[in-house]
């Protein structure tokens, strides 16, 4: 089985075969940093840390890019409100970039917490307007991009000039909607979009960059366009993000890059959104849960697991009861990792211990779902072969959960050490006690003292050990 993946684009499932032999670039949409973040932005960043961490696992050298959108109208707007008569928030007289740069730090808080790694490049829209001046430069001069028609300083892609314009989500021109980015009468075409917005009236100074268009910022679509094309190269494989980007974002970024000359990437691979009753979960809205909520009502490790268990092109509706399911889930893996450091075993693992099965549903399009069953059918046959003292058994069946809850990145957020140091401690103590009344069993029956025989091992059952007698000699157990 290779690799493959659901790419949106073609709507078709591919087999992954890297631009750049053995190596993955991927690039994921990060966050306009103008609050703090809901559990929806973080799903989206566990998504592409899983699938990182699939691509490293298959032995691939990993790349991965998320940007962070440090300009934009929102953050203006919000920053604008800390200077409004009547503000009475945390935060007074903050300006824009100080409450972008205090959010990406909120968000860089959540995406720890949960053991999201931090991605090779984590580049900021504000400092690459270099870049992006280029890049609009040489759509201007290849014929796709044109300063407004009246006197805004915007510059826009001039979607009829490119006949590839929709193909991402497949849509024909004359069915788009407008793009609301600007007054239509200084664009060609209502659906033209923003690469470069002139500084307007009222708008802080610190916001705008000198350009050959004169003053202004730059469009949302055009950073990631420029910051792929930067940090991956012209041709990548893997473009992320949630399904919401789909359209305008990731059709007007493909536009853009692909209008500039470049291939841009193999693979479009969406998440699904995090709803809440239904209905996206958006700041907009205002239906939205914090992460800091999730982590004041349980551990990390729950809710990474609560957050990343469903197929990441599904939806996940969150409902505060399946939060506790989640964390009684993940919380029967960790104890058995408890359990086997408490009876000795060894929990590292490597490749090899990973089961085929694990990897054969990983490859296919990151089942997440179906890999989480292997990872608890294999726990329950950890268990049984820990309580009935079969550790040769035991052993690689504990490597291989070790091995997948690493891969899925649970392993990091697991209490072991703590948990297994108490409970080595008190099953060294037992097993000592055990050891002596079983030795006592064994010269009672070597002496035929049958009647010692039984009460000895009554003794046990009374106290809840169950001795099983084998050919290599008896194995006990607490009874569950
Ligand atoms: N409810 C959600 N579920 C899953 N992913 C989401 C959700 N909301 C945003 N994302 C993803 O998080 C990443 C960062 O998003 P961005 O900062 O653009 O948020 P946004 O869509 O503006 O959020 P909001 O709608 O709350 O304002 C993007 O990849 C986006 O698709
Ligand atoms: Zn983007």
């Amino acid at each position: 089985m290779t690799l493959r993946f659901y790419d949106t684009a073609s709507a078709t499932t591919k087999d992954f075969v890297p631009v750049h032999p053995g190596e993955a670039r991927l690039y994921y949409c990060g966050a306009t940093v103008q609050g703090a973040p809901h559990i929806g932005h973080v799903r989206s960043a566990l998504v592409f840390d899983v699938l990182a961490r699939w691509l490293r696992f298959r032995g691939l050298e990993v790349t991965t890019v998320r940007n962070v959108t440090d300009i934009d109208d929102k953050i203006l707007v919000n920053s604008r409100a800390s200077f409004a008569a009547d503000y009475s928030g945390e935060h007074p007289r903050e300006q824009w970039w100080a409450l972008a740069y205090r959010f990406e730090r909120v968000f860089g808080q959540a995406y720890a917490a949960l053991g999201i790694d931090p991605p090779s490049y984590e580049p900021r829209a504000t400092g690459h307007v270099p870049e992006m001046h280029a890049l609009i430069q040489e759509l201007i001069d290849a014929g796709h991009a044109y300063p407004a028609l009246d006197d805004s300083g915007d510059v826009y892609f001039d979607v009829r000039s490119w006949p590839r314009y929709g193909e991402l989500t497949r849509q024909r021109v004359a069915d788009m909607q407008d793009a609301p980015d600007a007054d239509p009468r200084g664009k060609r075409d209502p659906r033209d979009f923003a690469l470069w917005k002139g500084h307007k009236e009222g708008e802080p100074l610190t916001a705008s960059w000198d350009s050959p268009w004169g003053r202004g910022r730059p469009g949302w679509h055009l950073e990631c366009s420029a910051m792929a094309d930067k940090y991956l190269g012209a041709h990548f494989d893997i473009h992320g993000g949630g399904l919401d980007l789909r359209f305008p974002h990731h059709e007007n970024e493909l536009a853009q890059s692909t209008a500039a000359g470049r291939e841009f990437a193999n693979f479009w691979l969406h998440n699904g959104l995090v709803t809440y009753q239904g209905e996206k979960m958006s700041k907009s809205i205002g239906n939205t849960v914090s992460p800091q909520d999730m982590l004041r009502a349980a551990r990390p490790l729950a809710v990474r697991y609560y957050l990343g268990q469903a197929h990441y092109r599904s939806v996940l509706d969150y409902r505060p009861t399946s939060l506790q399911e989640a964390t009684a889930a993940v919380e029967r893996v960790e104890s058995l990792l408890v359990s086997a450091a408490g009876a000795g075993l060894d929990l590292t693992w490597t490749t090899g211990d990973v089961p085929a099965e694990f990897v054969t549903v990983m490859d296919d399009d990151l089942n997440v779902p179906r890999a989480l069953a292997v990872l608890h059918e294999t726990v329950r046959a950890a268990n049984s072969a820990l309580s009935s003292g079969d550790h040769r058994a035991a052993r690689p069946l504990v490597a291989a959960v070790a091995g997948m809850t690493d891969v899925l990145g649970l392993l990091q957020l697991m209490d072991l050490r703590g948990a297994a140091n108490d409970d080595a401690a008190e099953h060294r103590a037992l097993d000592a006690l055990v050891q002596d009344l079983l030795a006592q069993r064994a010269a009672a029956r070597e002496a035929r003292d049958w009647a010692l025989a039984d009460r000895l091992r009554d003794r046990l059952k009374a106290a809840g050990v169950v001795v099983k007698d084998g050919a290599q000699g008896s194995a006990w157990s607490v009874e569950s």
